[in-house]
């Protein structure tokens, strides 16, 4: 009889992991140390990138496992400082996700999450206000629950905050109606999927479009 082997999960998680923040990395989207990438496992543990490394140079002991509240599973681990943030949306997608459906922008079945620092992301969120309006442009019908340009989409502006549980606080009452993720301001945008392949496609899209309306507003400030 032929052998077959099973995939081993965690294996195919930080591999997922280490792709996203190369393909990050291209887009000049994860500085020095910023940004920080998760997949979920299938035990419902969350695979996590390390605090502090570049994550466009991951290698595989960069990524480790915590817990759905956010505790390194491993003993010493020091996972992203705003793992909190991570959890917060797989925690609430269990709670909420109609069969990973997700008509309207409502909640879905969350499988990965991302966190970039982009340079259109950062400035746009400089200015005040408490969201970022996105009307009229083709690319938003990457988003879930949108099928035409004729639209506008509202990208909420977070406050930053070093205080990430409390953050995670003022997130709270948006999630399951952010359809392109949120910004936090003067620091970056937080994107997720159901997969890792639709979380960078939703980050490319926002980033897009972000960096679409950063160049709009300096034509006509
Ligand atoms: C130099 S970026 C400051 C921290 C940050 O915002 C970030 O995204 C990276 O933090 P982590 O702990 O996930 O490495
Ligand atoms: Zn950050």
């Amino acid at each position: 009889m032929d052998h077959v082997t099973m995939p081993d999960p965690w294996a195919g998680a930080v591999q997922d992991i280490i792709a996203a923040g190369r393909r990050m990395d291209r887009f000049g989207w994860v500085p020095a140390t910023a940004g920080n990438i998760s997949r979920r496992l299938p035990d419902g543990r969350i695979a996590i990138t390390r605090s502090g490394g570049h994550k466009g140079h991951l290698a595989e002991d960069g990524v480790i496992a915590v817990t759905l509240d956010g505790q390194a599973v491993q003993a010493g681990d020091r996972p992203s400082a705003e793992t909190l943030l991570h959890c917060q949306l797989y925690a609430h997608s269990d709670a909420h996700a109609p069969e990973g459906r997700a008509p309207g922008g409502r909640a879905e079945e969350i499988g990965a999450v991302l966190h970039g620092h982009s340079v259109a992301a950062t400035v746009l969120s400089m200015l005040p206000g408490e969201a970022i309006l996105l009307t009229g442009y083709e690319v938003l019908k990457v988003f879930a629950g949108q099928d035409t340009h004729d639209t506008t989409v509202r990208v909420p502006v977070f406050d930053n905050d070093q205080d990430i549980a409390r953050l995670s606080r003022v997130v709270a009452p948006h999630l399951g109606a952010m359809p392109a993720g949120y910004v936090i301001r003067g620091h970056g945008v937080y994107v997720w999927g159901r997969t890792m392949d639709v979380a960078l496609a939703r980050l490319e899209g926002l980033e897009f479009l972000l960096a679409c309306e950063l160049e709009r507003r300096k034509l006509a400030p």
